[in-house]
C-alpha cells in the first residue's frame, strides 16, 4: 500500500482580473465563486486527486496579478515550483501583451526550463468581446514551447470558436498538468496521506 501523498506545487501568475482565483477555485471547489476580490499576496488552494492508484496532492498557488500586493510574497511562489500556469483574459489584449514580462519574472527567480508551463486564455463565456483571437495566441504559445488552453472559469463548457467543447475543461487542464507531474521522474516532497476528497482554503469573502 502507498502511504505517501506527492505534492504538485503549480503557481498560477498573469495580470490583475484575468481570472486566476476564478480557475483555481474552480478546480478545487468545483463551481465560480460568487464573489472575488483583488488577491493579496497569494491565496494558496489544494485538492486532493488519484491519478492511476496514486494519491497526489495539486496545490494551487494564485498570486496576486497587482504590482503592489506582490513585492513582499514574490520570492516564496517560486520556491520549489513543479509547474507554471500563465493566464490572460482573452477579452482583454493587455493581459496578453504583459504575457513576456510574466515569463520574464520566471526567469529572474531561476524557474528553469524544465519545469512545465502552460498558456491558458479565460474568459471563453465573453465571445461577443473577443480581443485576442486563437491563432495569435497558438502562435505565441508555440514560440515558448507551452501548450495553449482557451477557457472559461465561469462556464467551462462554453462553446467557442474551437476546443471548447470538453466538459469541465478547467477540470481537464489542471489535471492534463498533474499527469505529466506524474510522469516526470519522483519528486522530493512527500506528506503522509490525508482525509479522501479535496480541502480548500479561499478568501472569506466568498
Ligand atoms: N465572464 C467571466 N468572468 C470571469 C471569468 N473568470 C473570472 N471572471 C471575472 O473576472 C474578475 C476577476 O477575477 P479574479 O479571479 O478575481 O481575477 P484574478 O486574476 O485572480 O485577479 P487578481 O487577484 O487581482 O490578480 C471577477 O469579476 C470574476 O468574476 C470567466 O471565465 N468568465
Amino acid at each position: 500500500m502507498n502511504l505517501t501523498t506527492r505534492i504538485f506545487k503549480i503557481i498560477v501568475i498573469g495580470d490583475s482580473g484575468v481570472g486566476k482565483t476564478c480557475l483555481t477555485y474552480r478546480f478545487c471547489a468545483g463551481k465560480f465563486p460568487e464573489k472575488t476580490e483583488a488577491t493579496i499576496g497569494v491565496d494558496f488552494r489544494e485538492r486532493l486527486v488519484e491519478i492511476d492508484g496514486e494519491n497526489i496532492k495539486i496545490q494551487l498557488w494564485d498570486t496576486a496579478g497587482q504590482e503592489r500586493f506582490r513585492k513582499s510574497m514574490v520570492q516564496h511562489y517560486y520556491r520549489n515550483v513543479h509547474a507554471v500556469v500563465f493566464v490572460y483574459d482573452i477579452t482583454n489584449a493587455a493581459s496578453f501583451h504583459s504575457l513576456p514580462a510574466w515569463i520574464e519574472e520566471c526567469k529572474q527567480h531561476a524557474l528553469g526550463t524544465e519545469v512545465p508551463r502552460i498558456l491558458v486564455g479565460n474568459k471563453c463565456d465573453l465571445q461577443d468581446s473577443v480581443q485576442v483571437n486563437t491563432d495569435l495566441a497558438q502562435q505565441f504559445a508555440d514560440a515558448h514551447s507551452m501548450p495553449l488552453f482557451e477557457t472559461s472559469a465561469k462556464n467551462p463548457n462554453s462553446q467557442g470558436d474551437r476546443n471548447y467543447g470538453n466538459s469541465d475543461h478547467v477540470e481537464a487542464i489542471f489535471m492534463t498538468v498533474a499527469h505529466k507531474l506524474k510522469s516526470q521522474k519522483p519528486l522530493v516532497l512527500s506528506q503522509p496521506p490525508e482525509v479522501a476528497g479535496f480541502s480548500c482554503l479561499i478568501k472569506g469573502s466568498m
